[in-house]
């Protein structure tokens, strides 16, 4: 499965800006890389504006569903959304929505941890839902929101669940640049899955984002890492096949001993 992974300097409050950046990245990563699914950045849509979210974020994830939709539907691409500033009733979350290449909704989930450091509690609901997999051209993924990578019980979970590529959408911050690294790599390592990630770059209200979107094996090495400060395209053919054979040479599943830890 080939991957593109979209690292993208979001425009805070205008989500129509960064629709138009989405569908143009999307138009000529098709063309030019041909991958088989992308990945997109938490919060893409309003990015860190929080305070705006009552103008700005989409209502039961509308606008962005369809137009998600409709783009996987035309490339014959899976969209891994990211993340939105989402309104449901009188409250927002953060909410990922995923689609296959039909244009089909086929995952969605709401962050379930929210960020004290970014005073997300102020503006945000976390979701109430737990996580789980889904399957894209066959495969067993699952998916986090940034502040989530610090729960390995999410991680592990989507593992035992089957999970063999994980997906984290963030917009991390470069004041912690050495945690977003190295809690992926344990993450990999510890549940033998590939970790495909979605950092954002730039500077909002004074938060600086640490970019450095990465795809990691199951062994832990990192295929490929973006850039620290720039935007640009993350691409990596991921061969599944290594899943099964770390599983077997290193079998941590196996020595689990579950009753003693859950
Ligand atoms: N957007 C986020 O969830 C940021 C998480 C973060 O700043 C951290 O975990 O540190």
């Amino acid at each position: 499965m080939k991957y593109a992974i979209y690292q993208m300097e979001i425009i805070a409050g205008n989500p129509e800006a960064n629709r138009q950046n989405v569908k143009q990245w999307i138009e000529n990563v098709v063309q030019e890389e041909q991958p088989d699914t992308v990945l997109l950045p938490e919060m893409w849509n309003t990015g860190y504006a929080l305070g705006e979210l009552a103008n700005t974020a989409d209502r039961d994830g509308e606008p962005t569903a369809s137009f998600l939709s409709s783009l996987a539907k035309t490339h014959n691409i899976n969209i891994v959304g990211g993340s939105i500033g989402n309104q449901k009733a009188d409250k927002f979350y953060n909410t990922s929505l995923v689609f296959d290449r039909n244009g089909e909704l086929v995952y969605q989930y709401d962050k379930i941890h929210l960020v004290p450091m970014l005073n997300e509690h102020q503006y945000l609901t976390g979701g109430q839902k737990k996580v789980h997999t889904f399957v894209l051209d066959h495969v067993k993924m699952g998916l986090i929101i940034c502040y989530d990578l610090r729960f390995p019980e999410l991680s592990r979970q989507l593992a035992l669940d089957g999970a063999q590529v994980m997906h984290i959408v963030a917009e991390w911050p470069a004041a912690r640049k050495d945690h977003w690294k190295a809690l992926q790599l344990a993450r990999a390592i510890e549940n033998q899955f590939f970790v495909v990630s979605s950092n954002a770059v730039g500077t909002y209200n004074g938060t600086e984002y640490a970019g450095e979107s990465m795809i990691i094996d199951p062994w832990g090495t990192q295929l490929k890492t973006g850039s620290a400060k720039n935007t640009g395209t993350i691409t990596t053919t991921l061969d599944l096949s290594i899943v099964s054979k770390i599983r077997r040479d290193v079998p941590v599943f196996a020595s689990r001993v579950p009753e003693m830890y859950e």
